[in-house]
């Protein structure tokens, strides 16, 4: 297989070249990324592990033609979202070859296209205009709030009687519309409401995510953790609650947990590793979280997908122990999770990549193209307070909710 990758202007949003149908996907930050148009390859699995062979043995076929070689994202790719756990979910993982790549980083834009025999490197059209949705009715999610913050109750008695430390409870929400959604749309406004999160859209599954399981690029592996929330909005003064989030030892602890997880999965991939001892408070408009950025020097040999593949499910959605938490969310939580909370990025031909975390999203099925699946989760500790968690989510669903237009 062949690929060219071409330096082109500036093409302005990217993501106003997704089409309304057809096979694409986006991953953008503060807009950089790039979105994807076309597919030359496909895996569908259960195991990310799996993947990574694969993409391993396809890339090693491409021969790549390239105006800007080595340069940090450009260049054939493979792009994919992982279930939560697939052992327990009817959905399938996905990695795609995408045909069309345009990217932009650092200021400077790309054009990579692939297949067999092909040297044009124009820029594809630019997309039909957006379509917001129309008659949307919120039809609940899979239990009812008060059965939610039951089992919420229950996991803190669990934690209390030192049985698990901490577990990750999510639950769902279901919007309907009078026609298929277009996805492109809430993309833009995910993109123009919270800019310093990653914007995904992968195989109908679409959300804006503040948390990256892992970056690889050259020899550096960057993770940034998240846990421990406050919701704010335009009445609270932001520092007063940020300072409250700092000092608040229940959200330290459960954010300890999640630190530790990482940084237990990404010690043996690592030749050294940077983790701070204390965390920083990151704020977006909806919430606010505890952030800790994890540094190391990567091991050569694995991959962008491998590490991501060790490192989830982390304790920020999962738990700890992991094994004792992923039974009791099989358990209690009553949700096929499908590839919300699981890993949502992309690879390159040399293992670098970037990894986060699918959250603060939905998913679109293909039999169903009028509906959507919205998601969000709070960690469970021995002080948590079973409706102060149920806010939390709530405050999770608002930019689903405000790119709907429904918040
Ligand atoms: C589980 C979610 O978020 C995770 C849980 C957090 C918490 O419990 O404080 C914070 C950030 C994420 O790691 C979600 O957004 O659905």
């Amino acid at each position: 297989m062949r690929a060219t990758t071409v330096a082109v202007d500036d093409p302005g949003p990217l993501e106003r070249f997704l089409p309304e149908a057809g096979l694409s996907s986006a991953f953008i930050r503060r807009g950089e990324g790039f979105i994807t148009l076309g597919e030359v390859a496909r895996f569908e699995t259960d195991r990310a592990e799996a993947a990574d062979v694969w993409w391993d043995e396809i890339s090693a076929q491409i021969d790549h033609d390239s105006e800007m070689p080595g340069e940090f994202g450009t260049g054939p790719i493979a792009v994919g979202s992982f279930t939560f756990d697939p052992d327990r979910s009817e959905e399938r993982s996905v990695l795609t070859v995408p045909e069309l790549i345009l990217g932009r980083r650092g200021g400077v834009s790309w054009l990579t296209r692939l297949g067999t025999n092909h040297t044009d490197c124009s820029l594809p059209p630019r997309g039909e205009p957006v379509r917001a949705p129309s008659g949307l009715e919120v039809l609940g999610g899979s239990m009812g709030e008060d059965v939610w913050t039951d089992i919420v109750a229950e996991v803190v008695s669990l934690i209390r009687r030192d049985e698990v430390h901490k577990v990750v409870l999510a639950r769902d929400l279901r919007v309907r519309a009078d026609q298929p959604f277009d996805l492109r749309f809430l993309l833009g406004r995910l993109i123009d409401s919270y800019p310093t999160t990653w914007a995904y859209l992968v195989d109908g599954l679409v959300g804006a995510t503040p948390e990256l399981l892992l970056r690889r690029q050259g020899g550096l592996v960057t993770s940034r953790v998240l846990a421990g929330t406050v919701s704010h909005d335009a009445d609270a003064d932001p520092l007063a609650r940020a300072a409250e989030l700092a000092r608040s030892s229940k959200d330290i602890g459960e954010h300890e947990f999640a630190v530790e997880s990482v940084a237990q999965a990404l010690a043996p991939f690592c030749q050294a590793m940077n983790v701070p001892e204390a965390p920083s408070v990151l704020k977006l408009p909806n919430v606010m979280h505890l952030a800790t950025d994890i540094t190391g020097v990567a091991k050569p040999e694995n991959s962008a997908l491998a590490l991501a593949a060790a490192l989830h499910p982390s304790a920020a959605v999962c738990g700890t122990p992991t094994h004792l938490a992923l039974d009791i969310i099989a358990e209690l939580e009553s949700l096929d999770r499908s590839r919300y909370a699981g890993p949502v990025g992309w690879v390159d031909t040399e293992g670098d990549g970037e990894w986060a975390i699918a959250l603060r999203g939905g998913q679109v099925r293909p039999q169903c193209p009028d509906e959507i699946q919205l998601f969000a989760g709070a960690g469970i500790v021995a002080d948590s307070s079973p409706d102060a968690e149920l806010a939390e989510t709530g405050a999770k669903f608002v930019p689903m909710l405000q790119a709907l237009g429904l918040a």
